[in-house]
């Protein structure tokens, strides 16, 4: 696997980093999960383990101080001045391992007016400007989940700057310190927001644009069976296979573009819709270049035709579906683990001896609880 070898401490947070942590975990990393002893089950497991460390403890901060000097990445994801507090700010842990790359993962980054402020998804979604232009005509802006922020901009945009830190590393034999605001990541990967203004495509009110809803062609409609198509048929090629498809006649419908007809068409796709269920239209639009697609449940994704064929969801020894990791590298491909998320400190004996702590000075760390242990009940 790609990252084999590469040794990453994952300080528990809530759901962007550890999705970053996973998906080096997938590639092959040794990922360890630093937890707070007694904290909540974590989820985003995948292919880690979990080392129980209590941080408050001058001798628990001393304990990650030595797992970092032997460890490539560092992911942090708590607000600008906690790691600091601890003694555990990026000028000592790079000082006493200058090949660490400092990964740090806030919502605000490390600078500015909100920088020490507490925030979810939607509040970074909402000041990277990115939330003014979601949602439908005449409604609330609309946050996606917490996919935009959190994971995109977030998880996804924070692994890629790991990955660049560690290429540069290999030139340099340095490490460095990543910034990763949540902010200014779901602002850059929706660039073509900024970038596409000379298409014209967004110069209308929320709702009321191509790609935002307003188009017929470009929304989800409910069927017979109360399940929902997606359609997607932009160009004009694409457009007139969606006509055919549903059986109407396109000398008699207002051109694709007439935007003041959009209203009115988008009813009559409606009523088209209603009339079939989702099996009857996809039977219809399969194999077509018609963009017309079935909206799957989470439940249902795993079992499609196209997803089976690629193998594009596993199953892991509790049964659990999830994704496969994407993308797909040919040569050195992820090998997700499958087994089940690890419990909270599963592996904290395991992993101080591997970093070179002796059994005594476990033992003591545990009988004075810097640490704590658990083991997995076992299966009778
Ligand atoms: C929308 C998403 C979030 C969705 C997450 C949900 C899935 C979950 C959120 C709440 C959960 C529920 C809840 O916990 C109640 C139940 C618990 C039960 O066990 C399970 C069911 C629950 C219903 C549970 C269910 C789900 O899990 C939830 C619904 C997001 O947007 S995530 C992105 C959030 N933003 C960021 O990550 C940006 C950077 N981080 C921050 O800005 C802050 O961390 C944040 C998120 C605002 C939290 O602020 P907080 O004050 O809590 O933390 P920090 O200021 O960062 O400081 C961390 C403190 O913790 C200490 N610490 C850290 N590690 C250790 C350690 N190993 N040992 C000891 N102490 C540690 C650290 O020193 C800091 O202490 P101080 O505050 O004293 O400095």
């Amino acid at each position: 696997m790609a990252l084999q070898g590469l040794r990453v401490l994952e300080l528990a947070g809530l759901a962007p980093a550890p999705l970053c942590g996973m998906i080096l975990a997938d590639h092959g990393a040794r990922v360890v999960r630093v937890e707070r002893p007694a904290s909540a089950p974590a989820v985003q497991g995948r292919g880690k383990r979990s080392l129980a460390l209590d941080l408050k403890q001058p001798r628990g901060a001393a304990v990650l101080r030595r797992l970092c000097r032997a460890c490539d990445v560092l992911i942090e994801p708590y607000r600008h001045g906690v790691m600091e507090k601890l003694g555990l700010g990026p000028e000592i842990l790079l000082h006493e391992n200058p090949e660490l790359i400092y990964a740090r993962l806030t919502g605000f980054g490390q600078t500015g007016t909100y920088a020490k402020s507490a925030g979810h998804d939607i509040n970074y979604l909402a000041l990277s400007g990115v939330l003014s232009r979601l949602g439908r005509k005449d409604e609330n802006p609309y946050a996606p989940l917490n996919l935009l922020a959190d994971f995109a901009g977030g998880g996804v945009l924070c692994t890629m700057g790991i990955i660049m830190a560690l290429y540069e590393r290999t030139r340099s034999s340095k490490g460095q310190v990543i910034d990763a605001s949540m902010v200014e990541g779901t602002a850059y990967l929706s660039s073509f927001l900024w970038k596409s203004g000379i298409l014209g495509i967004w110069n209308r009110p929320r709702g009321e644009n191509l790609l935002d809803s307003g188009a017929p062609f470009y929304e989800t409609y409910k069927t017979a069976d109360g399940k929902f198509m997606a359609v997607g048929s932009i160009e004009p090629q694409f457009y007139e296979q969606l006509i055919k498809g549903l059986g109407l006649d396109s000398s008699k419908l207002p051109s694709q573009f007439s935007i003041s007809d959009w209203p009115e068409m988008k009813k009559l796709f409606a009523d088209v819709f209603s009339q079939k269920t989702q099996a009857e239209w996809c039977r219809i639009f399969d194999g077509t270049d018609a963009c017309v697609t079935p909206v799957l449940s989470i439940e249902d994704a795993a079992s499609h035709l196209h997803n089976k064929e690629r193998g594009s969801f596993i199953k892991n020894d509790q049964e659990e579906i999830s994704p496969r990791p994407s993308p797909l590298l040919s040569r050195t491909p992820a090998t997700p683990s499958l087994r089940r998320d690890p419990y909270i400190g599963e592996h904290t004996e395991e992993i101080l001896l591997e970093y070179g702590f002796t059994k005594e000075e476990i033992a003591k760390l545990h009988s004075d609880k810097v640490i704590e242990i658990s083991y997995p009940k076992a299966k009778l």
